[in-house]
């Protein structure tokens, strides 16, 4: 029992004991399937009070030399959400396991979109806290990861609206209890959704720092993204998802299926600097895992030259007509797709993976759609291609025609001219068709925009999706 102590210390998170009784109970985590945590306990009785009380208060003093651990956490609750599940998620699961670890809370149940981000941005008193928690699916992550973000560089003076700036790192780490309808950034950092596990790893104070896109139009800074930025297929899901929102998280496969079905594609000019040095490739297979190295040197590189110039390097200028345009910053693994949209992409790398899903036929890009849900390869198709980069822009061909860029050759004349055909080809609707940015699951008002990956910006309450250990038993469940 000694052994088994010294090794699962780390995962202890609780005690309680009886007086009379002459008993404690220690409560820690043990691994399940498919990457769950569960609470356990193990109790241990004796003759003696005094050594019972010995036992507590030394198990008492090992648990407070684990300073990485929180104590005070602010957390939001969006009661719409998902299912709209998430304050009963919150009340039987999550909040039994944070009293058991002596975690206090401030709770807010949301009574708005952006109320959560508001209150963050301008109101909070974070002082007070060790991290915030949400509790919703990505758009409700979004939302908060905004108003701290914007919080910090406020703070900081920085000016998010310049792409020049570095952005200051935010010092609170971020829980998620999953509780919305994707669910893609606790699945891709933590392996599974569900909030005991979440909850857990929030209790133990693990941390995993995470990258962030800044997304700019012109000189206006637009929304920071996580996981997934789309154009195309992914942009016309969600716009679609949004008038059925009604439906809960069924929505997203009705819409799915009737945006497969309408098979638009959109022309535009993306162009982007490639991640350089140990980064790898979208296709290496070197998935990101709990104490992935890519991401640690990543970690010990910055330490080293903070924000490289990035003056010299050369832009890929890539035109085409496109049925999707993607930045994975991580894998966007979800239940939907178990691997994601970029299995090899890196929690924390500082590069987002951008997959250019060319127009081709019906049969070939649903088979492309289909090998996201299982093992085989969905880059491994003439019409795709990926790149690992650190900066990306995109230009719709409909606003190419008014850019200055592609029209200093002609000269004022030719300007006119060029001018004057866009004018008439938009009143004739013969113009390209646009679509939208899926933005972490939110509309972005913008189709041209500026992309620059922030390496390592936040920090999660998480620890990357562990590697399965050998001696786990087959028969523990995930679901309680
Ligand atoms: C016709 C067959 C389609 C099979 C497609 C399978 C591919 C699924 C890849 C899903 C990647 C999801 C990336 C995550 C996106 C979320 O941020 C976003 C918002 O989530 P939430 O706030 O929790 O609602 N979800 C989506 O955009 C849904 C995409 C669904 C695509 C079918
Ligand atoms: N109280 C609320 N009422 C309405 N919308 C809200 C509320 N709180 C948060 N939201 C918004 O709900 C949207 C979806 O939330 P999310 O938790 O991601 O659920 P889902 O995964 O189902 O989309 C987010 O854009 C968030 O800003
Ligand atoms: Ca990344």
């Amino acid at each position: 029992m000694i052994l088994i102590m010294q090794v699962t210390f780390y995962l202890v998170f609780g005690i309680m004991w009886h007086f009379h009784l002459c008993f404690s109970a220690v409560f820690y985590v043990e691994r399940m399937r498919q990457h769950c945590w569960r609470c356990s306990n193990v109790t241990f009785h004796c003759s003696e009070h005094s050594m019972c009380l010995l036992w507590v208060q030394t198990i008492r003093e090992q648990l407070a030399l684990l300073t990485n651990r929180p104590k005070n956490l602010l957390v939001y609750i969006n009661p719409y959400g998902g299912k709209q599940r998430g304050k009963q998620i919150y009340d039987h699961k999550v909040a039994p396991i944070f009293s058991r670890a002596s975690v206090s809370t401030d709770v807010i149940v949301t009574e708005r979109a952006n109320h959560a981000r508001d209150h963050l941005k301008t109101e909070a008193d974070l002082k007070k806290y060790d991290g915030v928690v949400c509790v919703g699916g990505d758009g409700m992550f979004s939302e908060m990861m905004h108003g701290l973000v914007s919080r910090t560089q406020r703070e900081a003076g920085v000016d998010e609206n310049s792409m020049e700036e570095t952005l200051m790192p935010c010092g609170l780490r971020i829980g998620i209890i999953p509780a919305g309808s994707t669910d893609c950034i606790c699945y891709a950092t933590v392996g599974s959704n569900d909030p005991v596990t979440s909850a857990l790893h929030i209790v133990v104070g693990d941390s995993q720092p995470m990258d962030v896109c800044s997304v700019h139009n012109e000189d206006s800074f637009l929304r920071y993204s996580v996981s997934l930025l789309g154009y195309g297929f992914y942009g016309d899901v969600l716009t679609d998802s949004e008038r059925k929102r009604w439906m809960g998280p069924a929505r997203y496969d009705i819409s799915g299926v009737k945006t497969f079905l309408s098979h638009r594609y959109y022309e535009g000019t993306v162009s982007f600097l490639p991640a350089e040095g140990d980064s790898g490739t979208p296709r290496d297979k070197m998935q990101c895992r709990s104490g992935c190295s890519i991401c640690l040197q990543t970690s010990s590189d910055q330490l080293v030259s903070k924000n490289e110039d990035s003056c010299g390097d050369t832009w890929t200028v890539i035109r085409g007509k496109f049925l999707a345009i993607n930045a994975a910053s991580m894998s966007c693994a979800c239940p939907r797709s178990p691997k994601g949209l970029s299995p090899s992409a890196h929690l924390a790398d500082g590069t987002t993976d951008l997959i250019l899903v060319r127009k081709c036929s019906r049969l070939n890009f649903l088979c492309h759609l289909l090998r996201h849900t299982n093992k085989e390869d969905q880059f491994d198709h003439s019409f795709v291609e990926v790149y690992r980069v650190k900066q990306f822009r995109f230009t719709p061909r409909y606003q190419e025609c008014d850019s200055e860029v592609d029209l200093r050759e002609s000269g004022a004349t030719g300007k006119r001219f060029l001018s004057q055909i866009c004018r008439e080809h938009r009143a004739c609707g013969c113009m390209p068709s646009q679509s939208n940015w899926n933005c972490d699951g939110e509309i972005l008002p913008h189709t041209a925009i500026q992309v620059l990956v922030h390496s390592q910006l936040i920090k999660l309450f998480a620890r990357g999706i562990e590697e399965q250990p050998v001696f786990e038993d087959p028969y523990a469940q995930c679901a309680i």
